[in-house]
């Protein structure tokens, strides 16, 4: 099953055709067009239902987290028997870029450009060429949803709902408006006033957290073409990496910030940093409720919320 959302940043008609016609080519082909918000959900979760080998995206991240959670809650709620392999009770993902960003597709190894990508994708398929990659989860107030690339609490987030904001009166979602917005922004957000802590199992307690990067890889994000890397140790293979900022002066964010755009693989030091890498669990406990954001997508503001690693959760055809 093909998934297109028409409304994506760089998804038209043309890619689509191009797409339908090359992977009608190859495999028996089902189309289906996005019509609303959480319709690739329930496609993807539709697909699962029937049996589809194989689910396709072509649209942004927003689309891909939409399919994954689809692909991850069984209209049927049925149970993995034990020992099972999860990833192999799910169709298996496609992803072809079609967004703004695309950290997923691209922290995949996939080109930034759906033809490119769409003939990296036929080749996966022909030689059955599978990675199986874990994914995060985010619990808080009886909900739950799954991400592929990150989630955050705080600064980030907020910069994101000012993007939203942005995008809402039909302006694009470009890296320099993310800069801009994220240089406005800081202006506006609290720099003197903590409101995280954070707990977990086996995990020492930390205090006194403005921001909160949970990650399921590396790179973060992307601003154009550069990686954006707080945390450089974190992979589809492992559990969650986070970054936590106890300090945002100017100072401390400049240093992060030139620290995070360069390539290394050491993990950026310094006072007033909360790191953790390869965690099964953890939970982000707020006084206040703070914005949260998954797979850049601004989920409202929480006051705690939990996050689990989901290993060997989907094969990806890459
Ligand atoms: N037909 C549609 N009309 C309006 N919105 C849609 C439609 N189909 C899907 N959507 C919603 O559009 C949102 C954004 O789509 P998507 O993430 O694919 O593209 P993008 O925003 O351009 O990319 P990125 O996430 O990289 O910024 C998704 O959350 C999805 O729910």
């Amino acid at each position: 099953m093909l998934l297109v959302n028409p409304k994506a940043t760089t998804t038209n008609a043309r890619t689509r055709d191009v797409l339908i016609r090359a992977f009608g080519a190859a495999v028996r082909l089902t189309v289906e067009e996005t019509r609303y918000r959480g319709h690739a959900a329930a496609l993807a979760a539709t697909a699962r239902a029937k049996g589809y080998d194989v689910v396709a995206v072509l649209g942004g991240d927003g689309t891909i987290n939409e399919t994954v959670n689809g692909l991850l809650n069984p209209v049927d709620g049925g149970e993995i028997p034990r020992g099972a392999d999860p990833s192999a009770t799910r169709p298996a993902l496609v992803v072809i870029p079609g967004g703004s960003a695309n950290v997923f597709a691209r922290a995949l190894g996939l080109p930034n450009d759906p033809v490119e990508s769409t003939g990296a994708v036929l080749e996966a398929l022909r030689d059955n060429r599978r990675r199986t990659v874990g994914l995060g989860q985010a619990l808080w107030e009886g909900e739950s949803r799954y991400f592929t690339f990150c989630s955050g609490l705080g600064y980030d987030a907020e910069v994101i709902r000012a993007v939203e904001g942005l995008r809402g009166s039909g302006r694009k979602a470009t890296p320099a408006r993310y800069v801009n917005t994220a240089l406005r922004h800081y202006l506006a957000t609290d720099k003197r006033h903590p409101a995280m802590r954070l707990t977990g199992p086996g995990i020492p307690a930390a205090e006194g957290i403005f921001m909160a990067i949970i990650t399921n890889t590396s790179p973060w994000t992307y601003v154009g073409g550069r990686p954006v890397t707080p945390t450089p140790w974190a992979s589809f293979e492992t559990g969650l990496d986070l970054l936590g900022l106890q300090r945002m002066g100017p100072l401390a964010v400049a240093r992060m910030i030139r620290r995070i755009l360069t390539e290394s693989e050491a993990l950026p030091s310094g006072r007033h940093l909360v790191q953790l890498h390869d965690e099964a669990e953890f939970t982000l406990t707020a006084e206040r409720p703070v914005a949260f954001q998954l797979d850049g997508d601004y989920l409202g503001e929480r006051e705690t919320v939990t996050f689990r690693s989901t290993p060997n959760a989907l094969q990806v055809l890459v």
